[in-house]
């Protein structure tokens, strides 16, 4: 089953968006999401440039072998732009493959270990009263479990808290980067108020989850870790920046509430240890950014010996082909944890046809072989780049600190 053609799209419906496509001799196609927020171009030209090329005449059978062609042959490993490109041809692989057996994906990797998927969305206020009314309305559409993220008083502008009320948030606001200003003091005095007041109004069967998009240091995490613990939050996301993996020792040393991280990581390498010594609960990294579905297998049949469970990244940012696919893993993987769950606008759908389903909270998995998402290509050439980039993040005193 050679591959003959490939071709890398990048499309903007309402967003930008970066997928390849993967053709067969036999005419069977796969799709894979390259998506690197704010740094998009860069993946393309890779997969362009460097990937592609060597992708023609391949045999579209052998994933394994060809993930090492691309992580290996590449001589220089790893990092974000490698990685996603490496991850939309793995995506792409998994989905001719199933489509050639004539399953769906979670099949081809073990079946069911689960009837459903259970999502967590993001609800997020300008204030405390705000984002209480977005959880009430989450609730109503049959959430679970809520991410919850407020703006702070003293503090202009907030992770996770849309520009103007009634807007989606989106982290891309901008053509060049937007200065954010941050008060680490304001932030960690503001948020057990906010964990007292949803626990005070919807009581303890939700499951709440806090992101705190790396902003503090390992002491400070703890803290805020140790204020919540009456609060029993699901998890706390990226409490801190984690090149140095031992940073995380130190927060787990004084604190129950659970740690989520890894929505920045793109290598098995970049886990290993928090893994390995339980100062974890959940690993966030996701099939995009992690190279795929092959090495995703690998960090979560290493968790499952240490007791830490998937969570996987799933903000817009990444495109419903990576949503598709991760839903599949997230049927099969034994230590499945939760999904993030940010709904992409309609337009996107538009480019993007899919089977899977939300009902109850929960995602459905859909039974169309392969990973059950497609491009419209017709659609996708309607909508051209756009460019836009992440915030930066600066202290009161104009410090650069971490977005
Ligand atoms: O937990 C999340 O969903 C993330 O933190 C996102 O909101 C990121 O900020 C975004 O993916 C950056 O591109
Ligand atoms: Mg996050």
């Amino acid at each position: 089953m050679k591959i003959i053609d490939a071709r890398v799209i990048v499309t903007s419906p309402g967003r930008n968006f970066v997928t390849l496509k993967l053709i067969t001799e036999s005419g069977t196609y796969g799709i894979g999401d390259a998506t690197l927020n704010g740094r998009e171009m860069a993946v393309a030209a890779y997969l362009e440039e460097h990937v592609v090329p060597a992708l023609i005449g391949r045999d579209a059978s052998r994933i394994e072998d060809t993930w090492q062609y691309l992580y290996r042959g590449a001589y220089w490993r790893r990092g974000p732009v490698t990685m996603s490109a490496i991850g939309a041809v793995d995506m792409a692989l998994w989905d001719i493959k199933a489509k050639a057996a004539g399953m769906p994906l979670y099949q081809l990797l073990g079946g069911k270990s689960r009837e459903r998927v259970m999502t967590y969305a993001h609800c997020t206020g300008k204030d405390i009263d705000n984002c209480l009314e977005e959880v009430a309305r989450h609730v109503e559409l049959g959430y679970r479990a809520v991410r919850v993220q407020a703006g702070v008083p003293g503090i202009k502008t907030i992770y996770g808290v849309a520009k103007r009320e009634g807007e989606r948030y989106e982290p891309a606001d901008s053509e060049l980067p937007a200065e954010h200003v941050w008060s680490t003091k304001k932030y960690l005095n503001h948020v057990p108020q906010l964990f007292a007041a949803v626990r005070e109004r919807f009581g303890h069967e939700l499951h709440l989850l806090h992101d705190v998009h790396h902003r503090l240091t390992p002491i400070e995490a703890a803290r805020l870790g140790k204020a919540v613990e009456p609060y029993h939050l699901f998890w706390l996301e990226d409490c801190v920046p984690a090149e140095n993996q031992e940073s995380l020792r130190l927060i787990r040393e004084h604190t129950t509430t659970p740690l989520a991280i890894g929505e920045v990581f793109n290598s098995i390498h970049d886990c290993r240890e928090m893994i390995q010594n339980q100062w974890i609960d959940y690993i966030r990294t996701p099939l995009t950014h992690g190279g795929g579905i092959t090495q995703l297998r690998r960090i979560a049949d290493l968790a499952s010996l240490y007791h830490v469970r998937t969570g996987f990244h799933g903000p817009t940012d990444l495109s419903p082909v990576c949503l598709g696919a991760a839903i599949h893993f997230d049927t099969w993987v034994p230590n499945f944890g939760i999904q993030e769950h940010m709904p992409h606008d309609p337009l996107t759908d538009s480019v993007f046809p899919h089977d899977y389903r939300f009902e109850d909270g929960h995602f459905l998995v859909g039974e169309t072989p392969g990973h059950g998402v497609d491009i419209d290509e017709e659609a996708a050439a309607r909508y051209p780049f756009k460019r836009a980039s992440l915030p930066v993040n600066r202290l009161e005193d104009g410090t650069l600190w971490h977005w």
